[in-house]
């Protein structure tokens, strides 16, 4: 199990300039999208054994390639001395992360947080709508990220969803509030709409970890990202 030490190792100020993250986000944000494709392609390709035996050629030599030079182990949170944080390998934002819808979420000054995404057929449930388990994903990230934009950084402890009616895959709005904070707890409250109107709500307690709150008593510093 990891504990607060661990943690503590996956962030990491690693030293770039600004320059430096925008030209990695630039090389490396393609290559997530053209896996994304694939991921839509291997559902819906109709190609026969002979193009299918090809196009695992040329992924089997794309494998080697990016092999050449790689790290091991999840992603972390990486920051610099402007603090610009990246999250690269995050499931619902990670920039470099395929399975990421992404969300690009937007935080507004009055402390809602929304993104427009696209939920593509590799998200699949249900015939033709949204997994449930992948709007909790993006409600998660959503609401943690409000009680992060409220100041109130947390895990969360607990994150209730209600399905109102099936989501459809495709193009769609979440957006959430911070409801109150209480002492190491932030409430969320948030949505997911589609063209019909609102298909799923949810609710999350995001808390600072005992680890977090000791560390606030002992630097005066909110806590980490
Ligand atoms: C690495 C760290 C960075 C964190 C900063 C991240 C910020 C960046 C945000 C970006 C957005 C990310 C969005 C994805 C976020 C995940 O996906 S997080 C992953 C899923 N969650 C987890 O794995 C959490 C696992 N659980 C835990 O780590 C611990 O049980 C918890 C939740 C941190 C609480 O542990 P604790 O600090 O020891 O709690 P404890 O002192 O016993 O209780 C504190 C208070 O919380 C209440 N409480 C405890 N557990 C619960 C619970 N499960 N439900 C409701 N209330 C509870 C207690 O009753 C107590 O209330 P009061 O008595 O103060 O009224």
């Amino acid at each position: 199990m990891m504990d607060s030490l661990d943690t503590f190792r996956l962030y990491v100020n690693d030293g770039l300039s600004d320059e430096e993250i925008a030209a990695q986000a630039a090389r490396y944000q393609p290559l997530a999208q053209d896996l994304r494709d694939l991921i839509v392609l291997s559902i819906q390709s109709r190609g026969g054994d002979d193009d299918i035996l090809a196009a695992r050629k040329h992924l089997s030599d794309a494998k080697s390639i990016l092999e050449r030079d790689r790290e091991t182990g999840p992603y972390g949170t990486r920051f610099n001395d402007s603090g610009t944080f990246r999250t690269w390998g995050n499931a619902a934002i990670g920039l470099r992360n395929p399975i990421a819808p992404p969300l690009d979420l937007q935080f507004e000054d009055d402390g809602r947080v929304w993104a427009d995404f696209h939920l593509h057929a590799g998200y699949e449930g249900p015939a033709g709508f949204a997994h449930g388990g992948v709007s909790a994903l993006v409600l998660d990230q959503l609401l943690g990220d409000t009680a992060r934009h409220a100041g109130a950084p947390g895990m969360t402890g607990t994150l209730t969803v209600k399905y109102r009616q099936p989501t459809p895959l495709g193009d769609l709005r979440c957006e959430a509030l911070l409801d109150r904070i209480e002492g190491a707890k932030a409430f969320a409250m948030g949505t997911i709409s589609g063209p019909d109107g609102v298909c799923v709500e949810a609710e999350g307690v995001f808390i600072a970890p005992k680890w977090m709150r000791e560390q606030r008593e002992h630097t005066g510093v909110q806590g980490v990202q």
